[in-house]
This record gives C-alpha cells, sequence and structure tokens, in this order.
C-alpha cells in the first residue's frame, strides 16, 4: 500500500460506480484513496483515485473508483448513501458515471452473462430511499425524460461490440425494472414485469441515475445479466449463489468491457461529453424554483456545497 496518498489535487472529471462482483478495477494504476464527508454523509466507499494508462494524452487521466455498496459488500441496495455518492463524486469534478450493475433477465433472448446498455427505466422503489438534494426548504425539478446519457450509451456501446470477438455478447437497448429489495421479486412481479416491456433487474439503478441528473452529470449504466430471474421456468429461480457464480464467471469480461470505455472516454477527442458541457448550469434554473426569501439557510448551506456559486 506503499506510495498510496489521501488527497489528490487535480480534478477528476470521470467515475465508475462498481456494483456486485465489482469492487475493483484491474490495469490502472492506484495513486490515491480518498475518505470524504459530504452534507449527506459519507460514500459508500473511500474513492479510488486511478491513473488510466493512456499514451493519448501528456498527463495521466486519473478516475474515480467506488464501491457502491461498500469495500466488502456491507451496504443493502436500500442502504447505499447515493447522495453522498453523487455530492462526493462532483466535488472532485466528476461529471460522467459508467456505473456497473448486475441483474436478473426479464427476456429469454438476454441471457445470463449477456451484457445490456439499458436506455430507460421503470421506478419500482417505494419511496424509502432518500431521492433528490432539492428538499428541505428548496425545491427543484429536473427533466428525467432518458435517465441515462445518450451519447454516453452510444459510446459504451461501440466498446462493447469491439469485444464481440472476446466474449462479450451485447444488447445495445433495454428498461431496467428498479425494484426496492432486498428480497428478489414474486413470480406475479416479475411476469408483471415483463408485461410491462422490463428487460432486465436490479436494486441499484435508482436514486442513483436521479442524483446523476440533479448533480449535472452525464449517467449510464452497464448491466450484465446473472439470472433469469424467477418467470422463467427452465431457468431456476433467482438464488445470491447463481448472481455471484455468473459475475466471478464473466468478471473478466466485465473489466475488460468498462476498461474499454474508459480507453475510449480518456480520449481529448470526448472531452466536451465528458465534462458534461451540454448539462453545465442547467440545474441554475431547474433546481433553482423556490424564490430566495422562502430558502431555508440549511438547504441554502447544502446548495452552495453541491453547487458552488450557482445561487445568490
Ligand atoms: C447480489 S444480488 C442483488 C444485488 O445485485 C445487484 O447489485 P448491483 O446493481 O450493485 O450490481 C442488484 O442491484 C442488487 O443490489
Ligand atoms: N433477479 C434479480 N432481481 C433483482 N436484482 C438482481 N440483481 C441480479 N439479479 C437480480
Amino acid at each position: 500500500m506503499a506510495n498510496i496518498a489521501d488527497s489528490y489535487d487535480e480534478p477528476i472529471h470521470i467515475a465508475v460506480i462498481g456494483g456486485t462482483g465489482l469492487q475493483s478495477i484491474g490495469g490502472f494504476s492506484h495513486v490515491a484513496t480518498l475518505k470524504l464527508d459530504t452534507p449527506w454523509g459519507a460514500p459508500s466507499s473511500p474513492i479510488s483515485v486511478l491513473h488510466h494508462p493512456s499514451s493519448s494524452r501528456p498527463k495521466p487521466i486519473p478516475i474515480a473508483f467506488i464501491s457502491r455498496h461498500g469495500p466488502h459488500h456491507e451496504l443493502a441496495p436500500h442502504e447505499v448513501p447515493n447522495r453522498a455518492n453523487i455530492a462526493a463524486l462532483r466535488s472532485l469534478g466528476v461529471r460522467t458515471i459508467i456505473a456497473f450493475s448486475a441483474v436478473g433477465s426479464l427476456q429469454e433472448d438476454i441471457k445470463p452473462r449477456d451484457f445490456v446498455v439499458p436506455d430507460q427505466i421503470i421506478d419500482r422503489t417505494k419511496g424509502i430511499r432518500p431521492f433528490t438534494f432539492f428538499e428541505g426548504g428548496w425545491v427543484g425539478h429536473v427533466g428525467f425524460a432518458d435517465p441515462f446519457e445518450p451519447r454516453l450509451a452510444e459510446l459504451v456501446q461501440r466498446c462493447g461490440h469491439s469485444l464481440a470477438g472476446e466474449g462479450v455478447r451485447l444488447h445495445d437497448k433495454g428498461t431496467v425494472v428498479c425494484m426496492e429489495g432486498p428480497q428478489f421479486s414474486t413470480r406475479a412481479e416479475s411476469k408483471m414485469y415483463r408485461a410491462w416491456g422490463g428487460s432486465v433487474i436490479n436494486m441499484s439503478a435508482l436514486p442513483e441515475a436521479k442524483l446523476a441528473k440533479e448533480a449535472e452529470m452525464g449517467y449510464q449504466m452497464i448491466c450484465m445479466s446473472t439470472d433469469y430471474d424467477c418467470w422463467f421456468e427452465n431457468g431456476g429461480d433467482v438464488t445470491v449463489e447463481m448472481v455471484m457464480g455468473n459475475m466471478k464467471a464473466n468478471a473478466e469480461n466485465a473489466r475488460r468491457f468498462v476498461g474499454a470505455v474508459l480507453d475510449e472516454l480518456s480520449k481529448g477527442e470526448h472531452a466536451d461529453l465528458v465534462l458534461a458541457k451540454h448539462l453545465e448550469g442547467s440545474v441554475k434554473f431547474a433546481g433553482g424554483v423556490t424564490a430566495p426569501a422562502g430558502r431555508s439557510a440549511e438547504a441554502k448551506k447544502k446548495m452552495d456545497w453541491l453547487f458552488p456559486g450557482y445561487f445568490d
């Protein structure tokens, strides 16, 4: 662990949120471990700063990595401090997040170990997770029609397809149903999600994607199917063993996929996308509904922490 700093002075624009079975990514140099605090508490894990082995730029490209469920998977889906995760990443300069998730498949064609780049989400969380930065005397409404960033999705799709020869099977689109958990679905629910047009199911896409949107970040999830949930009669009902087994068996492909996306994002030609220039400043309007006279002092303090200089 020698030579790993506890601070990092340069802004970091790209982050990876690792999910079940992806608690680290290889091929990068680990240069710093940051223990951050935010007005919404501490993130799920210390943030690892990794240097991308990019030769296309004179300076190393830093990547921030958070393990969603904690370093040892000790946080249940409803216990993940999503606001702290997103706020901490934004405070470092992050504007692009690649989030990884192990999902159940709701479609026969999405086989265990296939990857999906989802473009839509159906919310089946139950309101018990804090899901917005705008509350407590501060109202804001951001658009969420496209929960993922289409230009990032396109880049991710290209990277995934480039690995087809190495065993990565990719579905370019899909609707992820985000359920509350931690119990898996009943068979009736699983069948209903299929009837609704769900492609895959997890317990993590929300509120992560909503908060990333509120924080003006480009966000794209990469899903890896680990099971057929419980609707599929020939699949065997989902178990943790099944999820972990498929994740472990395909972890190398998952890491290769995420690595390829980071390779591409690290190229100078994607600088505007990485900085989410098209979202910059959007919250000055969408997140400032409450007139100054009605804003609570506590909410203002939090807003100033998250969006320095945005609000008078
Ligand atoms: C261990 S099975 C259920 C668990 O797996 C997924 O985690 P993640 O999205 O963080 O990869 C799912 O969302 C559940 O949290
Ligand atoms: N079947 C399933 N339901 C919810 N989350 C999951 N993560 C992996 N498989 C899952």
